[in-house]
């Protein structure tokens, strides 16, 4: 089998051969210690300001279901918080498990959740999304835990649109979606230099991990585990374990926002 994903002979640790890169200095995701943060009172409240009419479509790429939006205005965007300038949205994912006790790709503590929730933005101080991945300040990637309790309705309009994605490269449209309904009440958060978690891997993300997680059912987890990695006709792979575990530190600094 060809081009990277999460199976036996393509997954993470195959990576490297054809993405150096992943043992470089700032690789992501990491095992975040909260007692090893560092309050840093200069780092400013996050502000996350999306426009539900940017939301276009969703989309099976394979790897995950992503939520594509419109980016040629600022008027979904990130700002404050550790970065400087306006990043535009660009799209959310998730990775998750093959059962609840993983698939998170950040862990607290050594702890796994289920699921993580990536909102991917871009550094308006260059002229695409694109050139700003190359940057090692090109992109911001807030990171929300999911966690089992009670069914969260916010998710459902995703959900629901996964039987018109069930397989790879399968997309539809989802329109008018506000993305801030995902997010937890506190927007108290831990902040590091890193990497994409896919390939190309590249060190470009300044990545932002809210501390209170989200909830999610056990039934609404069996949904995601419905997608599937292949193209219609390909068999049957359930789309599970779509994620890159911890990855060394190499000395870097976690800081959070909070005490
Ligand atoms: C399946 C491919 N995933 C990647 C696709 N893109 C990279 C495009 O390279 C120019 S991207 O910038 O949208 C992101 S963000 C992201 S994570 N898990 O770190 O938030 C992975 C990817
Ligand atoms: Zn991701």
């Amino acid at each position: 089998s060809h081009g990277w994903g999460y199976g036996a002979d393509n997954g993470p640790d195959t990576w490297e051969e054809g993405y150096p890169i992943a043992t470089g200095p700032r690789q992501s995701p990491i095992n975040i210690v909260p007692r090893d943060a560092v309050y840093d009172p200069a780092l400013k409240p996050l502000k996350l300001t999306y426009d539900p009419s940017d939301a276009k479509g969703i989309l099976n790429n394979g790897h995950s279901f992503q939520v594509d939006f419109v980016d040629d205005t600022d008027s979904s965007t990130l700002t404050g918080g550790p970065i400087s300038g306006v990043y535009r949205l660009k799209q959310f994912h998730c990775h998750w498990g093959s059962s609840d006790d993983q698939g998170s790709e950040h862990t607290v503590n050594g702890v796994r959740f289920p699921c993580e929730l990536h909102l991917v933005h871009w550094n308006t101080k260059y002229p695409s999304f694109g050139d700003a991945a190359k940057e090692p300040d090109g992109l911001a990637v807030v990171g929300v835990f999911l966690r089992i309790g009670a069914a969260n309705p916010r998710l459902q309009r995703v959900l629901d649109s996964f039987e018109s994605i069930k397989n790879k490269g399968k997309q539809s449209g989802f329109g008018d979606f506000d993305t801030r309904t995902l997010l937890p009440p506190s927007l108290e958060y831990w902040t590091y230099d890193g990497s994409l978690t896919t390939p190309p891997l590249l060190e470009s993300v300044t990545w932002i991990v809210l501390k209170q997680p989200i909830s999610v059912s056990p039934a609404q987890m069996e949904m995601f585990r419905s997608l599937q990695f292949c193209a219609e006709g390909e068999g049957v792979w359930d789309m599970v374990d779509n994620f890159r575990p911890p990855q060394p530190l190499k000395g870097r600094l976690l800081r959070a926002n909070f005490k």
